[in-house]
């Protein structure tokens, strides 16, 4: 018997392009207008001067790192996700994995206060530093969902904004470790010397495993492999802002197989329409497909805040973006309904399709069709 030969899998190519950088000290109408453009050209934007003091930023970083360089069993204690919770490897319910390790908090104080019990040994000074950094990113997401609002001219600028500022919030904040391939670098102080940096790989696991890996072809055409730390998917919420130390990452994905590499800045925000503000735009923004690569040398730590509705906010194309000739793309859902929907599926799969009006074509069955441009019938 002949045995079958794997099906190709075409590499990805990465494609590195100038993104978006928004300084958000520029004349307001500009930067309104930077952002519009940005959310309909990509789905993804950098913000630069955007006000959240350095002190904050530091904080949550030292509290992220410190909980992620403990030993397995101490991380463990804050698990297994629900999906609330220290997660290592599994993302959401469904099969997908990742080299990747999180802690996955709601943004509800009493929440927080509650998980930090488990998080750490001075939970006070947890939740009181991630509480600090979630009030300053998210009034951070309110100023460009304002913005956001000026720009679409709606009759209510700020309804926007009132989602995600709104005491029930379904907002969520994650913590994700992506530690580098080697369990102990060498790096060259200030002094000159060298030091070992044993922070890297202390997720307790055997890095070892060619699992996850995946051809790319850089720039230049050359054949590369990288390690997925957080595989291919659109952000479920309104508007995510990420910010990373300074290892790169983070890829957004352009279609077709090509991927353009973030550049690592950690004063910048990285942000990202979710699919919540694709539905509300009438699909005039985007909700950018994105994923994370774990670096070799370096062990790389992004802080992410989801901007959510409450779960009873009703989503539905904003009437200003309804018109003859752009007729609703989505029918009307709740935020509940949709995270349930959202956590039925996979990682990868396209989560807006099962809400559209047209009878429309999806491929969320778990083959790679997607990728080759094969759509299968949506329900008729
Ligand atoms: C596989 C899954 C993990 C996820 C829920 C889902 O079923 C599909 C969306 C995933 C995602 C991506 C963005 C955020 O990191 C996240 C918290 C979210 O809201 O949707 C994750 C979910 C998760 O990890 O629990
Ligand atoms: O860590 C990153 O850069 C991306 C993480 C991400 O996309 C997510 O948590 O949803
Ligand atoms: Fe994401």
């Amino acid at each position: 018997m002949v045995a079958a030969s794997p099906t190709p899998v075409r590499p990805d190519r990465i494609r590195p392009i100038g993104l978006p950088v928004i300084d958000l000290t520029r004349k307001r109408s500009d930067v309104v207008d930077l952002i519009v453009r940005a959310s309909e050209e990509l789905g993804f934007f950098k913000v630069v001067n955007h006000g959240v003091p350095r002190h904050v930023v530091a904080n949550m970083e030292a509290e992220a790192f410190a909980f992620f360089a403990q030993p397995p069993p101490e991380k463990l204690k804050a698990g297994p996700p629900n999906p609330l919770g220290y997660g290592y490897k599994n993302i959401g319910f469904n099969g997908d994995t990742g080299e990747v390790e999180y802690l996955l908090l709601h943004t509800n104080q009493a929440s927080i206060n509650h998980r930090s019990k488990t998080i750490s040994e001075d939970p006070n000074k947890f939740s009181c530093t991630v509480r600090e950094y979630v009030e300053a990113v998210k009034d951070l997401a309110v100023e460009i969902l304002e913005m956001v609002g000026e720009g679409l001219r709606l009759t209510d600028p700020k309804k926007l904004a009132r989602l995600i500022r709104d005491g029930e919030s379904d907002s969520v904040f994650r913590l994700n470790h992506y530690p580098s391939l080697i369990s102990t670098t060498t790096t060259t102080n200030n002094n000159g010397t060298v030091d070992k940096d044993n922070n890297n790989n202390s997720s307790g696991r055997d890095m070892s495993s060619q699992q996850g890996w995946c051809n790319v072809v850089n720039g230049g055409g050359v054949s590369v492999k990288g390690v997925v730390g957080f595989g291919e998917h659109s952000d479920p919420q309104i508007l995510t802002l990420l910010r990373s130390n300074d290892v790169v990452g983070l890829q957004i994905s352009l279609g077709d197989g090509l991927w353009a590499p973030v550049s690592p800045d950690p004063d910048s925000f990285c942000v990202n329409v979710g699919d919540a503000l694709q539905a509300l735009t009438n699909g005039r923004f985007i909700s950018v497909r994105h994923r994370a690569m774990v670096n070799p040398y370096r062990s790389r730590l992004s802080m992410v805040y989801f901007g959510a509705p409450p779960l009873h906010a009703r989503i539905a194309p904003l009437p200003e973006t309804v018109t003859a000739q752009t007729p609703s793309l989505y029918r009307p859902f709740t935020w509940a309904e949709y995270k349930k929907a959202a956590y039925s599926l996979r990682l990868s799969h396209s989560r807006l399709d099962p809400f559209r009006t047209v009878a429309d074509f999806v491929d969320n069955d778990d083959d790679d069709d997607h990728r080759n441009g094969f759509h299968g019938l949506n329900h008729l």
